[in-house]
């Protein structure tokens, strides 16, 4: 099971940061148990590893072996909550080379991220050759990047196949009645998947949403569930040991006390997309009103090399909450070197591991000594079991937190002011008003 750590943050907390949030807490582990707070329609990933749709789990199994078997390739098309969380699970389970590494099932593209013509190109020309499959991912059916991109990779996958064999090749997970996906999907006969009504998209990786691409990676879907479930059991109860009260009220009374970022810090390379999922979480769950910790990201001890100077001595507005996985998996002897030119030798025979680990202890104290308060979530590896229980920490925390902060944790209307103008500048039917006044503006 995981294990938080507040002892690093301590000397920054008031000393009744916890007691003095607890009839709080237990007002937002309410919400989100009954669906009774703002934005409570949205509150279905709560038991989501525990009600989840058995049958269509089923599918996801046999969608995945099929296109292990006739997929050298598989395009997974989405953006956000549609997007992240597929990604961060494949490379932290397996590897961010996980295309080059695992050759025994189809390499995984993500495209309809974002509107780069070159990343586009780049896709297509991976994949012209081999034998691939789509999965188009979106929630409302209706987001420009990931629309634009399945009508390119529709077009080339029915040029490859013709339109009756295509058709067999492409899985749609989208809302369950309504949206343009879901109506083309219906039309063309694709095999389709759902996101649940209840479920927000920065909260969906445990649906279909992440499910049916992180099996095509190989990654154990079961295993990842029930990391989730046990998760779920422990951290929905309530009390002051639970860790994700502890960590959504040391977050929140740190923010209080007048720290504006919070930084998820990450020691393994393949952890750097779950910083992007876990931005997604807090930043469009919190991000509103005026208020809440901006969250951000870094990759130590790459990092410590760049953007350690700021951690340690710029403007004192950050906290850092560290994620550390207990095992590597494999070990590494530095070797001994008769010439010691490096200097090096007081190393030789060590694990590499032994060196991160102090490298990670060092950091952690000379950034508390430098005014920095710091978290530390520690999961047992990187194994299927250990990310789903990570996954569901950081979902039941930051669904607390929203609470704390008296906002609305389940909307995004902030992200609909770029969409408008957007659709305006390109010419949509019935924004011309709009398009004329942005145009004078620019
Ligand atoms: O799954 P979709 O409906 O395509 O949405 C994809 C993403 O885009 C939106 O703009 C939202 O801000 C995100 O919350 C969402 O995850």
């Amino acid at each position: 099971m995981l294990k938080f750590d507040t002892s690093n943050a301590v000397p920054f907390l008031p000393e009744n940061w916890l007691t003095s949030r607890l009839d709080a807490l237990d007002s937002a582990r309410v919400k989100l148990e009954n669906g009774s707070g703002l934005g409570g329609d949205y509150t279905g990933w709560v038991h989501l590893p525990r009600d989840y749709d058995k049958e269509e789990f089923a599918r996801i199994q046999a969608a995945a072996e099929r296109i292990r078997k006739d997929s050298q390739a598989l395009v997974v098309i989405g953006i956000g909550g549609s997007y992240l969380g597929a990604r961060a699970v494949v490379e932290l389970v397996n590897s961010p080379n996980f295309n080059l590494t695992h050759k025994n099932g189809p390499a995984i593209y993500f495209a309809g991220n974002g509107l780069s013509t070159d990343a586009m190109l780049e896709v297509i020309d991976l994949i012209k050759d081999k034998d691939w499959s789509i999965n188009v991912i979106s929630k409302s059916g209706t987001t420009t990047e990931p629309a634009v991109a399945f009508r390119i990779f529709k077009n080339l996958l029915e040029e490859k196949y013709g339109k009756e064999e295509a058709r067999k090749r492409i899985y749609a997970t989208t809302d369950a009645h309504k949206g343009a996906l879901k109506g083309l999907a219906d039309a063309e006969g694709y095999e389709e998947f759902v996101v649940p009504d209840a479920v927000g998209g920065r909260y969906s990786v445990l649906t279909a949403v992440g499910l049916l691409p992180i099996a095509c990676a190989g990654v154990d879907i079961v295993e990842l569930m029930a990391g989730a479930e046990e998760a779920m059991t422990a951290l929905t109860a309530p009390g002051q040991d639970n860790p994700a009260w502890q960590y959504a009220a040391a977050r929140h009374a740190l923010y209080t006390a007048g720290k504006k970022v919070e930084i998820l810090v990450g020691y393994e390379p393949s952890f750097r997309f779950f910083g992007e999922w876990w931005k997604q979480l807090f930043g469009e769950t919190e991000g509103k009103e005026g208020k809440a910790l901006f969250p951000a990201s870094v990759e130590f001890t790459a990092d410590l090399h760049s953007m350690g100077q700021y951690i340690q001595q710029g403007e004192r507005l950050m906290l850092e909450t560290v994620v550390r996985f207990e095992k590597s998996r494999g070990s590494m002897e530095i070797p001994h070197d008769p010439d010691n030119v490096d200097g090096l030798n007081f190393l030789a025979g060590k694990d590499l591991s032994f060196v991160a680990e102090q490298a990670m202890r060092g950091t952690l104290l000379a950034h508390v000594d430098g005014g920095v308060p710091n978290l530390m979530v520690t999961a047992p590896g990187r194994d299927a079991r250990s990310v789903g229980a990570l996954i569901y920490f950081f979902e039941y925390a930051c669904g607390l937190s929203g609470y704390l902060l008296e906002i609305n944790p389940f909307d995004q209307p902030g992200v609909e002011a770029y969409k408008n103008n957007m659709y305006a500048l390109l010419g949509k039917p019935g924004y011309e008003d709009k398009k004329a006044e942005l145009e004078a503006r620019l």
